[in-house]
């Protein structure tokens, strides 16, 4: 069986206050049915990890290199995540896709690096509000998870993330029945390549404007083992509620 997976996306939210945030929620979730991991800002990352050291509540970074070391100029290695106290990472977030260009191969060689050190790669894809409007979203999902995950992925070391790109950070939602015909597609196709086995230890979260007031419907839906949270995983008060709505689906 799948462990359930919340993880918090804190993006480009969060100075030394908001650890009180992190230290309140591995307060409330001592002994959770779900694992936790909270993403914050590459800057909070260390303090991140001691807030959360003895904790439920593991910590990932939001992007990686994927060179090992040397002249890259404001970016970090999965190495140097590792080392700040990460045990994951988030990779292609559409954000990241649509702000710096990275594309499938990018993102792949960058789960490659924080495979390599260890590290879980959280790999998202999703499709454009255009996108699904002409009736490209399972196309465009396949292109991308056969694109962004490498040979050597697993259960052990993926999990991806299915979060529609018009549903970040706007309220909108896609019903059950549009996360559930996706997931069970990412299903299927991770069971194509690399045989039922793998493809059923993979977790597959999906992200988008989950709040504590719809997080039950979603985990009740088919191939979902839980959700990558943008603007609900700030604050202690709103991500709890969604970690407990996933540990009694
Ligand atoms: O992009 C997301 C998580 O990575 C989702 O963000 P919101 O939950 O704020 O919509």
């Amino acid at each position: 069986m799948r462990r359930k997976l919340a993880a918090g996306n804190w993006k480009m939210n969060g100075t030394g206050d908001s650890l009180g945030e992190l230290a309140a929620l591995a307060e409330s979730h001592p002994g959770p049915a779900a694992d936790i991991l909270i993403c914050p800002p590459a800057t909070l990352l260390s303090r991140a990890a001691d807030t959360a050291r003895g904790s439920a509540v593991a910590i990932g970074g939001q992007d990686c290199h994927a060179n090992a070391s040397g002249a890259h100029t404001g970016d970090l290695s999965a190495a140097m995540l590792k080392d700040a106290g990460a045990s994951a990472v988030i990779l292609g977030h559409s954000e990241r896709r649509a702000d710096h260009g990275e594309t499938d191969a990018q993102v792949c060689a960058k789960a490659e690096a924080a495979m390599a050190e260890g590290l879980t790669a959280v790999i998202c894809i999703g499709e454009t509000l255009a996108e699904r409007e002409a009736g490209d979203t399972l196309k465009v999902a396949g292109t991308q998870l056969a694109g962004s995950v490498p040979a050597s992925a697993s259960g052990a070391n993926t999990v991806i993330a299915y979060e529609p790109v018009w549903a970040i950070g706007t309220g909108k939602v896609p019903t059950l029945e549009q996360i559930a015909e996706v997931h069970d597609f990412l299903r299927a196709e991770l069971t194509i390549r690399f045989g039922a086995e793998t493809a059923d230890s993979i977790r597959l979260l999906y992200g988008g404007s989950v709040k504590p007031s719809n997080a039950a419907e979603i985990f009740a839906v088919s191939n979902v083992d839980g959700a990558l949270v943008g603007g609900a995983s700030l604050k202690a008060a709103d991500f709890s509620p969604i970690i407990t709505a996933l540990e009694t689906a």
